[in-house]
């Protein structure tokens, strides 16, 4: 039934994340077997760019990663179907290719998300074992990051590969796979009602989303600095002389949910509280 697209930078730990999402949806259908209920009759797809037979060295030349491109894009075609859910398990890095694999899924009438996998470059380099570091970097340097704002990116879900703690959010995946209604084929016409109404998915993402920009100015910046977070509201993290570690952004995160999950904060001043909490909490560290 539904698409479910990986994106991250290479060697990041998406295959260890797909397939433990294959393993995770195969036991919520035999779970639905037994028990009668929706979603028993699901199959799971994996695709990848090694089943696809898709080297890396098609990032290497424009014309041969369009090809694998047109073969990611025609295998998920060939799969999607309203009880398969297909995993695509690629970098899917340019928001145009994902655009094109959301048609695909609205096209049949079928759900669909983007799990982001998310690790820094330093460790992507340090984990690799099959990739030249230069096209790395590139890849790196090109990577259009995943909006949850955008309709082709959402929902999204983002997981921090190289924090220990990091869990799959397999019910919140389900819940939006299976449980809900696909969206009609001209939804993206339509008005996007405001998720402001979540209070706790709001939470989970802007401060997702804080990290993420954090990470990203680590990634393109030296050590130290000001991450941007929004520049018209004039938010910044001031980072510290030392690196800041992906585990040690992801404790405050988790800190600053359990802090705040039980008090209803305005939805427009998450993001700015807790780029204060970030701040202070870098400055006592
Ligand atoms: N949390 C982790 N801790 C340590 N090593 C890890 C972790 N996650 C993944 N790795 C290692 O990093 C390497 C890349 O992982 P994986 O294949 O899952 O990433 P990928 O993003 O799918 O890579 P590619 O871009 O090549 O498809 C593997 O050697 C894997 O064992």
């Amino acid at each position: 039934m539904p698409l479910i697209t990986f994106s991250g930078f290479p060697s990041s730990g998406k295959s260890t994340w797909a397939k433990k999402l294959q393993v995770a949806l195969e036991e919520r259908i035999l779970k639905a077997q037994q028990s009668d209920e929706v979603g028993k009759n699901y199959k799971v797809i994996y695709h990848s760019d090694e089943t696809l037979g898709i080297s890396h060295d098609a990032y290497k030349d424009s014309n041969l990663e369009k090809q694998a491109r047109g073969n990611q894009l025609s295998a998920v075609k060939r799969d999607l179907s309203r009880t398969n859910f297909v995993i695509l398990d690629s970098l899917a890095y340019i928001k145009g290719f994902r655009y094109q694999l959301f048609c695909e899924a609205k096209g049949v009438v079928t759900p669909h998300c983007v799990i982001h996998v998310l690790c820094s470059r330093e460790k992507c380099l340090e984990w690799n074992n099959t990739w030249d570091e230069e096209l790395i970097n590139q890849l790196c340097m090109r990577y259009e990051e995943p909006n949850g704002d955008s309709r082709w990116d959402s929902p999204l879900f983002t997981i921090v590969s190289d924090d220990e703690n990091e869990k799959l959010p397999i019910d919140e995946i389900w819940d939006a796979l299976v449980l809900k209604r696909p969206p009609p084929p001209n939804a993206a016409t339509l008005v996007k009602p405001t998720s402001g109404n979540n209070f706790l998915q709001e939470l989970d993402k802007q401060t997702q989303q804080v990290l993420s920009k954090i990470l990203q100015h680590q990634q393109l910046s030296s050590i130290g600095g000001r991450a941007i977070i929004d520049k018209d509201q004039n938010l910044y993290v001031d980072m510290p002389a030392v690196a800041v570690t992906t585990g040690q952004l992801q404790r405050m995160r988790r800190t600053y949910i359990s802090l705040n999950r039980m008090r209803s904060v305005d939805i427009s001043r998450i993001t700015p509280l807790f780029v204060e909490y970030i701040n202070r909490s870098l400055e006592n560290d």
